[in-house]
């Protein structure tokens, strides 16, 4: 049976029940769980500002989204908000993190550690948003042992070692498309079920382990065909 995959389905559509694990717990759809990020950046803002509290509205406009869509999407994970009173904001936040597995510790090693590795490594942002990049991989003998921040580039042939000892538990494909799938197989023997690429080939793994592409052509693509239909 295929890796099951998160449905494109949008808003209005009640999620299927969860593929491998039955009828109780649901899967969010793809649509919603992007769109779960934004309410949890909009929330995080709204407390540095000290608000306690939100609307639906204010929670709405201040992610950028239509707020029937919100309430559908929070209805989702069984919140409501109370009627006229709304939201607490530390609560929501706290909710969503859940829903979204976001309040455990996410250990990141990225295995190839050129301009994309190097680039990734070096963003502040992940951490506060619950990912510790804990190890950078490559296998370039030049590559190897350089620093990027406080990492030091370890030798993909220890790959097995540094994964055990970081205890990491996704890894980051920035490798040349030839290399990804023999380091996916790799991560995967490690014991790594979250794989997010970036290299620009299809990748197979087994049952059980969540894999996903990322792909800014794709989006330039997308954005190409969107800007030609302008007038
Ligand atoms: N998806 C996107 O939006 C996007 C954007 C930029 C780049 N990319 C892709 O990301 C990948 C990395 O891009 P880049 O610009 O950083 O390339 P790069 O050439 O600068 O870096 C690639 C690194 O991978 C290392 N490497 C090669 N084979 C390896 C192996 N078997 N084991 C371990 N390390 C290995 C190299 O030594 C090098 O350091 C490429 O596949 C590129 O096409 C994707």
């Amino acid at each position: 049976m295929p890796t099951p995959q998160h449905p494109p389905a949008d808003d209005g559509v009640e999620p299927p029940a969860h593929p491998t694990t039955g009828s109780l717990e649901r899967i969010l759809p793809e649509a919603t769980l992007a769109r779960l990020t934004q309410y949890l950046r909009a929330l995080n803002t709204l407390q540095t500002q000290g608000q306690t509290r939100t609307s639906s509205g204010l929670l709405a406009t201040e992610s950028g989204v239509n707020p029937s869509i919100l309430r559908k999407d929070l209805s989702l994970l069984g919140s409501y908000g109370t009627r006229g009173v709304g939201y607490v904001v530390t609560e929501l936040a706290e909710h969503i993190s859940k829903a979204m597995g976001l309040n455990q510790q996410w250990r990141v090693a990225i295995i190839g550690a050129g301009n994309l590795g190097r680039a990734l490594s070096g963003y502040g942002g992940f951490r506060s948003r619950g990912f510790e990049i804990v190890a950078l991989l490559d296998a370039a003998p030049d590559v190897i042992g350089s620093t990027v921040g406080e990492l030091t580039v370890a030798d993909t042939k220890d790959l097995a070692s540094v994964l055990e000892a970081t205890a990491a538990n996704i890894a980051v494909l920035s490798v040349p498309g030839a290399a990804a799938q023999g380091l996916c197989d790799k991560v995967v023997e490690c014991g790594v079920r979250s794989i997010l690429s970036f290299a620009p080939v299809v990748l197979q793994v087994p049952d059980g382990v969540n894999l996903r592409k990322v792909d800014l052509a794709t989006e330039l693509q997308i954005l190409a065909y969107h800007a030609q239909n302008i007038v």
